[in-house]
């Protein structure tokens, strides 16, 4: 099986802006494009990744943690590690109403980063929930980091590992814009090198994120040996069933 995987970003499924705020529209909306696409068949095998948006990233803002700083603060991590466990109950509630067989699966407890940043994540829980049917549920977390307590993994970089790990057939990564920008706002359509879009590239327009924003997303993509497409939330349904929404970007292989 290649499975898809899919990612909600934190800035769609959440109020970014106010803390632990879900977007509750949103996310019935997103939840009801995935379970439409299970029912007609678009897709057999699903991993669903969910960003922080008001959750994760608040907490780890607060503490001062981000992908490079870590903490050894074990309030901290759990503070950050709970925000994310209470989102990702939500989203798992909104699939489990509609029918689809959603799982939890918590980075924090299934991998660990070494002291040059390298994510080790094994993700053979993944395909064998995958395996007997369940659409397993990742998010962005808290990791432990050799030699800097934890640090924040993003459901960016969950996305490519998984996606390299499984050989996902197809990556999709929602978020608030319609896909990446030009800097006259209109979706650039294919990137295929971070040149193509530097100039409008930024982090993301909520003050407490700490991962990066786009710019980060379109370097982590840019790292995966297969095509990855970036969408607003409009065309959920239309990735499900196979289009290309939005902006593909192409990395090297
Ligand atoms: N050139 C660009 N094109 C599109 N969005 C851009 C661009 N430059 C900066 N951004 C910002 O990046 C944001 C997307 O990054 P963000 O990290 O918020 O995404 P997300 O994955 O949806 O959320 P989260 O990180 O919480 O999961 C957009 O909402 C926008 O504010
Ligand atoms: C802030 C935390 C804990 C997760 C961040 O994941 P992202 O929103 O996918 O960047």
């Amino acid at each position: 099986m290649n499975p898809t995987i899919l990612k909600l970003g934190g800035s769609v499924i959440t109020d970014k802006d106010r803390a632990e705020t879900l977007d509750g529209d949103a996310l019935d909306a997103a939840a009801d494009a995935i379970a439409d696409a299970m029912e007609n068949g678009s897709v057999s095998g699903l991993v669903v990744v969910h960003g922080g948006g008001s959750f994760g990233h608040h907490h780890a803002s607060e503490a001062g943690v981000s992908t490079t700083e870590g903490t050894t603060d074990a309030a901290d991590a759990i503070a950050i590690h709970g925000a994310m466990k209470t989102l990702n109950q939500f989203v798992l509630s909104r699939l489990h109403e509609r029918g689809v067989p959603a799982l939890p699966v918590n980075p924090l407890s299934a991998g660990a980063r070494d002291a040059e940043g390298d994510l080790d994540m094994p993700t053979g829980q993944v395909a064998t929930m995958l395996g007997e049917g369940f659409v397993p549920v990742l998010h962005g977390d808290v990791i432990a980091t050799e030699g800097k307590g934890i640090t924040v993994l993003s459901g960016d970089e969950i996305v490519t590992t998984a996606a390299e790990q499984l050989s996902a057939g197809r990556v999709g990564l929602c978020s608030t814009v319609p896909g990446v920008l030009d800097t006259d706002g209109d979706v650039i359509p294919e990137i295929t090198a971070f040149a193509d879009a530097a100039g409008a590239l930024g982090g993301s327009d909520a003050d407490a994120d700490v991962t990066g924003g786009m710019a980060a997303k379109v370097r982590e993509l840019l790292d995966l040996g297969a095509p990855a497409s970036v969408f607003g939330p409009d065309d959920i349904g239309a990735f499900l069933d196979g289009d290309t929404p939005g902006t593909t970007i192409r990395g090297g292989d």
